[in-house]
């Protein structure tokens, strides 16, 4: 028989339980009686990350030995949610964990409730770069996630009176346990200054970059285990910090704030992530933040390859980096600087070596979120970098003149410097010539970037541009966040869908069946019931489990239209107070987002769903057949218990303007049927799931082009329809504001106005296909069977798929297994 069980590797309740005893003790100084919620959370997290660590360690060895090809991943954010029931998942211990504590009178599920989980993005773009990183650990593929350890992340969102109030992201208060400082691992980073031209003794000529400032970045380590399999991958996030912590010199001159000001100054690089979602603020810290974590990153990958003893013209051999869209496209120049003046490669050599390394993600197409940075400012903080830039530029726009020897407004729309004074320096122009392959997110939008944004690139480098369709994990938002439905899956099909998805399609023959029909209406309804009571806990609603759960939740903007679903709460409401007795099923329409703090519509638009909510659920006439609750603080933990308890998805955004979206994805996967528009990846969904199990209305995005082109007036539309009439008019009448017509004035106006979004143009549609959600509602066999036909085929939307396509068409790299 097997010896015993080592404390600190032993997957066993009772080792378990020892070793979470163990670091009771030795870590936190505590014993049961006197242990605090985090003691308790930190001494099982060390519990578990001593045996995630044998993996990481073991992978790390296979990798040194192997030296295989490797994916970089570099983005500005990530949102990797709480990590403890993640990684007990992954190492397949979850019952064990929760069988060891209960034989201590704990209970699991409030350790993890404990944990605060990393921030450290905004939305999709920071949610996808985590589903990725857990992918490519699950499909064995060698690969780093680079990025900023802020020391806070995205604010923390109180509702006040209805209002959103930002308060700080205070994730570090009780330390982390799931990273390891790497003091060694800490690279110089230079900034500002100015540049000298010399030859050097052989004649060549060499740039010395003079910098003003030095700061230092400091690695921290966080180990990504894939689920099912050894390997641990790294996601290796970097910390500024001063190259000289305290300056005796001035400390002793007796300016005391004097001796730490660089530290502090340093320090503020990586302080706080930026809460603004597809709008570009153009920042001076905004570009420090990103030109640092990119030098850390790429100056990493060349001591790791230095280790490899291969030529540096190989560079790209070696390395796949992936840009998460224009955020880390400085790497383009950092690269070339580095490879020509640090390590006196010639220019093409390190060309060819830069542009084969970088491929480009482009998440979305709002003009106000495509990067560019003005001249002055680029030069102030790069001064090498925008000497590079320009030979960059200097020799493709040489080329396209070649191809386009008369058509100076072709070159003048190629070019990566922007001649509009002050001029700029266009990010996703030198993203598409210093990369390989540009990608979008969804057919869709992939199809839009190559016709509008990109179109130019598009022209002469068709053979560059691929569709890369996001993707999301089961094993976080199926397996974690709706066990019971997981269980359910698995008892009808095997566990083989944790791994292959696709398996799922083996539902489709269960779709009518009667019986597995209840058990999934149950799984569904103890989802729903512990949303509800998670409401109730935290802030006194009461909603009714039974109700059909109408689900919108992400960030807060015109385009994603919160404000066209409360146009249909609010018809919904007038219906019921001129018809009391109407027989509709009964609703509970919930929303959850942040909004960009700046970002003053968006605020409002929270403020009318709190102040439409006031109203609507003490109104006796809704006699409960409509609620209306906004879900504070939505984040990674959130979603968690949101997706689950969803019957229906809004995906409502104006068609066109949506990239792809992921939380039309996770609902799916969870059994919701979706609501929506032709946008993003809302497209693929219906084809997957078929037009009968999609609820869809509205223009289509070429539509909505011709809509606007043909000069659209939202004001007729709003003379012309009663019910929408009615909608607009009680909310600029001050219904929901306490008599106030003023407050919601702003949001009244633009929707009469101008109505970029065009909400009205789709009102209608929407109402009417909102009706049709309510008719199928009525008929749980029928409403059951399209929820289980969803989930049966939405397979290929697992963030294994999408990362397996990137690994084939765009990083050429292949699985390295670490063996136990
Ligand atoms: C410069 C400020 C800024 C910050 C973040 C961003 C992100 C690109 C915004 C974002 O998260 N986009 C979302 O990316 C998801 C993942 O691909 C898509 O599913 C969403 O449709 C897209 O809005 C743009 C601009």
């Amino acid at each position: 028989p097997p010896g015993p069980e080592h404390t600190r590797t032993g997957l066993s309740a009772e080792t378990l339980r020892q070793a979470f005893l163990d670091n009771l003790f030795y870590i936190q100084g505590r014993f049961p009686e006197i242990a605090t919620d985090d003691d308790r959370y930190q001494a099982l997290s060390y519990t578990v990350r001593d045996r995630l660590l044998h993996r990481w360690v073991r992978t790390i060895q296979a990798y040194k030995e192997r030296d295989p090809r490797t994916v970089c991943y570099l983005s500005a954010e990530y949102l990797p949610g709480p990590h403890l029931a993640n990684n007990l998942l992954s190492l397949g211990i979850v019952d064990a964990t929760r069988e060891a504590l209960r034989g201590l009178g704990l209970d699991l599920d409030a350790i993890l409730d404990h944990e605060e989980e990393p921030g450290l993005g905004n939305g999709g773009l920071g949610r996808l770069a985590a589903c990725f990183m857990d992918s490519l650990a699950t499909l064995e593929i060698p690969a780093i996630g680079y990025g900023i350890r802020y020391e806070y992340g995205i604010f923390d969102q109180k509702i006040q009176d209805g209002w959103q109030v930002e308060t700080s992201d205070t994730w570090l208060h009780y330390g982390n346990p799931w990273e390891v400082r790497r003091p060694g691992i800490c690279y110089d980073v230079r900034i500002g200054g100015r540049t000298e031209h010399v030859t050097d003794e052989h004649g060549r000529l060499r740039v010395h970059w003079r910098h003003a400032d030095l700061f230092r970045g400091v690695a921290y380590d966080t180990p990504v285990a894939g689920y099912g399999v050894e390997t641990v991958n790294l996601l290796r996030l970097w910390r500024a910090e001063a190259a000289e912590d305290f300056d005796f010199t001035v400390f002793n001159q007796g300016d005391y704030v004097g001796a730490v000001m660089r530290k502090v100054r340093s320090e503020t690089i990586s302080k706080v992530l930026y809460p603004n979602d597809e709008a570009d603020s153009g920042k001076r810290l905004r570009l420090l933040q990103q030109y640092f974590f990119v030098s850390c990153s790429l100056q990493d990958m060349l001591r790791i390859f230095a280790t490899t003893g291969r030529p540096l013209a190989e560079f790209h051999a070696k390395f796949a980096a992936q840009l998460n869209d224009t955020h880390p496209t400085i790497a383009v120049a950092e690269l070339m600087r580095l490879l020509v003046d640090e390590h006196g490669l010639d220019w093409d050599e390190a060309w060819q070596a830069t542009r084969h390394t970088f491929a480009y993600t482009n998440h979305t197409l709002l003009p106000e979120a495509l990067e560019k940075w003005p001249l002055p400012l680029f030069a102030d903080v790069l001064p090498r970098h925008l000497e590079i830039v320009y030979e960059i530029n200097r020799r493709f726009l040489d080329d396209m003149r070649l191809r386009y020897p008369d058509d100076p407004a072709r070159i003048a729309r190629l070019s990566i410097i922007d001649e509009t004074p002050p001029k700029y320096v266009r990010m996703a122009h030198l993203a598409s010539v210093g990369g390989h392959a540009i990608n979008g997110v969804a057919a869709l939008h992939t199809r839009l970037l190559g016709t509008t944004v990109l179109k130019d690139f598009h022209d002469i480098w068709p053979d560059k541009f691929q569709n890369k369709t996001n993707g999301v994990t089961p094993r976080r938002f199926l397996m974690l966040a709706n066990p019971g439905l997981a269980d359910l899956l698995t008892e009808a099909l095997g566990d083989g869908w944790t791994r292959d998805l696709e398996r799922l399609r083996g539902l489709e023959g269960l779709a009518d069946d009667p019986a597995f029909q209840d058990r999934w209406r149950q799984a569904k309804l103890i989802r729903k019931a512990a949303l509800a009571e998670r409401l109730r806990a935290g802030q006194g609603n009461a909603i009714d489990p039974a109700s059909l759960f109408d689900i919108q939740a992400k960030r807060i903007h015109e385009y994603k239209r919160q404000h066209l679903n409360l146009l249909h709460v609010v018809t919904l409401y007038n219906r019921l107070k001129h018809a009391p007795d109407a027989d509709v099923p009964a609703r509970t329409v919930l929303f959850g987002g942040k909004a960009a703090p700046g970002y003053a519509m968006a605020k409002l638009i929270i403020k009318l769903i709190n102040a439409v909510a006031e109203v609507v659920n003490r109104d006796p006439d809704m006699r409960d057949r409509l609620k209306v609750v906004f879900v504070p603080d939505y984040n990674v933990k959130v979603a968690q218990s949101v997706y689950p308890a969803a019957d229906l998805s809004e995906q409502i955004s104006t068609a066109g303007m949506e990239a792809s979206g992921t939380g039309n994805m996770k609902f799916s996967l969870n059994g919701a049927l979706t609501i929506g528009t032709l946008d993003g990846a809302n497209v693929e969904i219906r084809e997957a799931v078929g037009p009968d199990n999609f609820f869809l209305f509205g223009l289509d995005a070429d539509e909505a082009v011709r809509t606007r082109a043909a000069g659209y007036r939202p004001y007729a539309l709003y003379e012309r329809d009663p019910e929408l009439r009615a909608a607009v008019d009680l909310i600029a009448g001050g219904h929901f504001a306490h008599g106030d017509a003023g407050l919601f004035r702003p949001l009244v106006d633009h929707l009469l106005g101008r109505d970029d979004y065009l909400l009205l143009a789709d009102y209608r549609a929407y109402v009417d296909c909102q009706d049709r959600v309510a008719d199928a509602w009525r008929d749980p066999a029928r409403w059951t069977r399209m929820a289980i036909l969803n989930v049966a085929r939405m397979g290929r939307f697992s963030s294994d798929r999408a990362i397996a396509e990137y690994c084939r068409d765009i990083w050429n790299v292949a699985p390295a297994r670490v063996d136990g």
